[in-house]
């Protein structure tokens, strides 16, 4: 299977993983498919709690999918992509479960957005992360607001401007990351656990932590058309382009 989304039920824990060949980087079906399978399995009364996890013992997500950016050509399908995005943080919010999230490596743009989507996140202590849209000539606008919840404005800011890596140490201080490991068999351990706890928790309690966290983002829904239009738009700049096919071939010969 090149990209496929998986989800299992393990324990009362839904497990899900997504992949694709290209650093796990996501394209609009995915996005689609991950959207529609944690909101699914959120709404099982089984399921105490949520595993996002990816594929491989690489990056964990490289965001937008490079060639599914090069192949948009007008507005319709590139407000249908990035609202793909829009569409599985909000998953993630209104789920009603919480979300876990394992970061096993590397993460950038929409990836460093599921990682702040998270209700609590697991990483490696090799999970830097960059918010690195302005090299493409777009900016980190969708998952904008689920970043800034976590990092406060002026390091989201900071972060989309300079488009540099920040270690998971950085990412444990500054909320992100909420326990960062030496390794992958380390994190998978104390993960392992911390779901298993989880699963014996009270559901009703479990709940109303999930509500109360995420109080006061209920604008979020508002803000989403015009933060979609401000990707979906600028990406279709010939600049845009170009600037893609020389990230790629930068990192093909690196
Ligand atoms: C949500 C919004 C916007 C976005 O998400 S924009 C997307 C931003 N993403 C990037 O800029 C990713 C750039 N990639 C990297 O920095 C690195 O690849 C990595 C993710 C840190 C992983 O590094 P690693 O060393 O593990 O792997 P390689 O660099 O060797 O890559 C392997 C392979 O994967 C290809 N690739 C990487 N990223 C992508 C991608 N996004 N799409 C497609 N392919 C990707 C890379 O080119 C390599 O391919 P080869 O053929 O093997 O050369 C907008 C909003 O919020 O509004």
């Amino acid at each position: 299977m090149n990209e496929f989304v998986a989800s299992e039920i393990k324990n009362n824990i839904a497990e899900i993983t997504f992949g694709t060949l290209k650093s796990n980087s996501l394209p609009g079906a995915i996005l689609e498919k991950l959207a529609k399978t944690i909101l699914d399995e959120g709404a099982k009364e089984e399921v105490k709690a949520i595993l996002v996890k990816s594929e491989g013992e690489k990056a964990f997500c490289a965001g937008a999918s490079f060639d599914e950016l090069l192949a948009i050509e007008e507005l319709e399908a590139s407000t249908q992509f990035f609202g793909g995005f829009a569409k599985v943080l909000n998953a993630m919010r209104n789920c009603g479960k919480i979300v876990v999230v394992r970061v096993q490596g590397k993460t950038t743009g929409g990836g460093v957005g599921i990682a702040c989507g998270a209700d609590y996140c697991f990483a490696t202590k090799d999970s830097a992360l960059a918010l690195t849209e302005i090299n493409l000539g777009i900016g980190p606008f969708v998952i904008g607001p689920y970043v800034e919840r976590k990092i406060g404005k002026s390091q989201f800011s900071a972060m989309a401007i300079d488009a540099d890596f920040r270690s998971a140490e950085w990412a444990e201080q500054h909320n992100i990351y909420h326990s960062v490991s030496e390794n992958i068999g380390e994190m998978d351990a104390k993960l392992e656990k911390f779901m298993q706890t989880l699963a014996s928790r009270s559901s009703d309690a479990l709940a109303l932590i999930k509500k109360v966290s995420w109080e006061g983002t209920e604008h979020f829904n508002e803000l989403m058309p015009a933060r979609i239009h401000m990707s979906a738009s600028l990406i279709l700049e010939d600049s845009a382009k170009k600037n893609i096919e020389s990230i790629k071939e930068r990192l093909r010969v690196k």
